[in-house]
């Protein structure tokens, strides 16, 4: 088992009705920032719950956060909060709305109005105001974790920073706000949930059972309640994958194995250049990546075979192959698409790779061998 740190303070409240506990758990005397996206939540009753749950407390608002968050934005939602004392910021919404409340949360502790060279070099050191979240998508895992995804358009990155002291002091998951989540959303939601357990579990094997046999458990409740959630919406597929989703990106299976983020890094490269759902570049890229790196990941494509999809047969090599297909075929299934044509016409595979050089992403996978190099081979095999 390799050496690790696991400290999560997140206080998750789970279950229907918990919006109201933000009463409890936002302190009496904030200037709370309420962050929000596109306005699903005034349409869907979210709203109105939070802000009967804040009550007297002095809050204002900053809404429009896009998907996949834009720092020229926050710069906004940072000079806004500054100019009115906010000392409190509560997301409101998906990965995207939470990600970007963590990072606005450094923001406003930063005593600039463009932080951004400062963060890419001591992210995790900054400063930040507590912040809280109230989950409307489970699948980035981003309401209990350190991390924020955040998109540069005048640099045209999109990159990921770090830091314990962006990470929610509180989670709320209500699985009644999925229910007005498209098909869409939902199909992505799982796919990433599903992507995040592969990426901290197909590397090379360690001895760490507990990991594994917890991400087995995940890819198992996800690819069993994944296609009912997307068909029926039932309340337990919503409770499922919700709380499955939290799961994958909370800390425990990542902690003392290997780990390989290379689909998750290349897929943000895809987003930045052409826009595309943050779930769909995953689903894009992992089968070709897979197969690619068959030799250096076969033990773990072989136990992943036999235990979540049940494969039988003694030759790993044909094991893991077969689990590669039946990955690639969930994803079909939950309607994502598998090669990097199915969405982009006139991909520009140069282009990728430059993006990647920028973002300073050219040592990637568990052995930080996949340079330039590989990323092309990979997405000749994904085209
Ligand atoms: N922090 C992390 O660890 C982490 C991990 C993976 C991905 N990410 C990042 O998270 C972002 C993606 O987040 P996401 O997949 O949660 O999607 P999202 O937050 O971008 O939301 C997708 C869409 O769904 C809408 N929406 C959200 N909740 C809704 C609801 N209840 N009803 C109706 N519409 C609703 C949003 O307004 C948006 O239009 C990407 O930028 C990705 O890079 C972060």
């Amino acid at each position: 088992m390799i050496q690790f740190q696991l400290c999560n303070p997140t206080d998750i409240r789970f279950g229907q009705g918990q919006i109201a506990s933000l009463a409890d758990l936002v302190p009496a005397d904030a200037c709370v920032l309420l962050l929000y996206g596109g306005g699903s939540i005034k349409k869907n009753g979210v709203y109105d719950q939070v802000v009967a749950a804040l009550g007297e407390r002095r809050r204002v608002e900053f809404g429009g956060v896009e998907p996949n968050p834009v720092y020229e934005t926050l710069q906004k939602a940072s000079a806004f909060a500054r100019e009115n004392a906010v000392d409190f910021v509560l997301g409101v919404g998906g990965g995207s709305v939470i990600d970007a409340a963590k990072f606005l949360s450094a923001m406003i502790a930063s005593d600039s109005d463009d932080p951004w060279d400062a963060f890419v070099q001591g992210y995790g050191q900054a400063p930040a105001v507590p912040n809280g979240a109230v989950l409307t998508l489970p699948a980035t895992g981003s309401e209990s974790n350190p991390v924020s995804v955040i998109s540069n358009h005048g640099r045209e990155l999109k990159i990921p920073f770090a830091s314990q002291a962006v990470r929610p002091a509180f989670a709320i998951m209500d699985p009644a706000t999925m229910l007005s989540l498209s098909r869409r959303q939902l199909e992505n939601g799982v796919v990433d949930a599903l992507t995040h357990v592969l990426e901290q579990y197909l590397t090379m094997p360690v001895n760490t059972p507990v990991q594994y046999g917890f991400s087995e458990t995940l890819l198992e409740v996800l690819i069993e309640w994944g296609p009912v959630l997307v068909e029926t919406r039932s309340m337990e597929a919503c409770e499922n994958v919700m709380w499955a989703a939290n799961q994958a990106l909370n800390g425990l299976v990542g902690a003392g194995v290997p780990q390989d983020w290379s689909t998750h890094m290349i897929g943000h490269a895809i987003t930045a250049l052409y826009g595309i759902d943050h779930a769909r570049t995953l689903t894009m890229v992992m089968p070709s990546l897979l197969r690619h790196r068959l030799d250096a990941k076969q033990a773990m494509l072989a136990r992943y075979g036999r235990r979540v999809w049940r494969i039988e047969g003694d030759d790993d090599r044909a094991v893991a192959e077969a689990a590669i297909a039946k990955t690639e075929a969930f994803m079909v299934r939950m309607g994502c698409p598998v090669r990097i044509s199915e969405m982009i016409e006139d991909f520009n595979a140069d282009g990728l790779v430059d993006h990647l050089v920028r973002a300073e992403q050219t040592a990637l996978g568990e052995g930080q061998d996949i340079g330039a190099g590989e990323v092309r081979e990979i997405l000749a095999l994904a085209a």
